[in-house]
């Protein structure tokens, strides 16, 4: 069965078609990855799925339940956690306890000393462990990008939505990330990531589909994405794309 599944799903801004009937569907245990040139739907479709928006028309189904328009928290509550593009930690307060809050308002509500259990669990899976008592302010990009990463986890979610987790590291961090994303997968947890670095998708996901201008323009494995004329077509107007499409072109062979 498949664990979500979008149908023909369309969303508007005003007079800007953001999705035109965009379908896909992610099977239980892949990583599935979304990539396209700026502006293309990706984060409008993330925010269709977790239901910061209700589409026009259109259904999104997860775990064979109707969940359109269903406001957050339950999405949440059903199983589908997010790592957002632009990373807000509770400043204040300690690594430990900024997972720990993801881990109380997860899947179910969770008392405090199961919640720090499953809060350490998680920076351990994320390798954030040594950093546990230090303040969230004081971390660098990459482990703002791991708390993040851990915060989204501690709600123990079946779907991982993770939204550009690599954007801003280095190639050692990125390594380092995708490594840990694997080990997500290993798991048990299903992953829709959207991601601009073009050899680290192609890298680390089974299949990929490519939105433009609001519409799925190609779906296949990177593989046959790398070749695909449509992708190469909708990536040439971004020299920076191109080029990175043309790397990994050729480093998928
Ligand atoms: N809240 C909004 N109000 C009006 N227009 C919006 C809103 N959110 C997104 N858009 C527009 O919808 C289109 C799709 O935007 P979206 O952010 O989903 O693209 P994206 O593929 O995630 O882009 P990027 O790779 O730059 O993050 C863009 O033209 C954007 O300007």
């Amino acid at each position: 069965m498949n664990l979500l599944e979008v149908q023909e799903v369309s969303k508007r801004f005003g007079g800007l078609q953001a999705l035109n009937r965009v379908s896909l569907h992610l099977r239980e245990g892949e990583i599935l990855g979304l990539i396209g040139p700026n502006g293309a739907g990706k984060t409008t479709l993330f925010n269709v799925i977790n239901g910061v928006y209700r589409p026009e028309e259109g259904r999104v189904i997860f775990c064979g339940r109707d969940i359109t328009g269903r406001p957050p928290y339950e999405i949440a509550r059903q199983g589908i956690a997010r790592a957002h593009q632009i990373v807000r930690p509770l400043n204040e307060l300690t690594v430990l306890e900024n997972v720990m809050v993801g881990a109380c308002f997860g899947r179910e509500n969770r008392p405090l000393r199961e919640a720090r259990q499953i809060a350490l669990a998680v920076l351990e899976q994320v390798g954030l462990a040594d950093k546990r008592d230090v303040e969230a302010a004081k971390l660098n990009v990459a482990e703002k990008k791991r708390l993040e990463l851990a915060r989204a986890l501690a709600a123990r979610p079946r779907l991982l939505l993770l939204d550009e987790v690599l954007a801003g590291l280095n190639p050692t961090e990125v390594a380092a990330m995708v490594g840990v994303i694997r080990a997500i997968r290993e798991s048990g947890i299903t992953i829709l990531m959207i991601e601009h670095l073009m050899h680290a998708i192609m890298n680390v996901s089974d299949r990929i589909v490519v939105l433009d201008y609001g519409e799925v323009i190609a779906e296949g494995t990177p593989q046959e994405i790398a070749h695909h004329p449509r992708v190469i077509e909708a990536y040439l107007g971004d020299p920076r794309l191109s080029q990175s499409l043309l790397e990994a072109n050729g480093g998928a062979g």
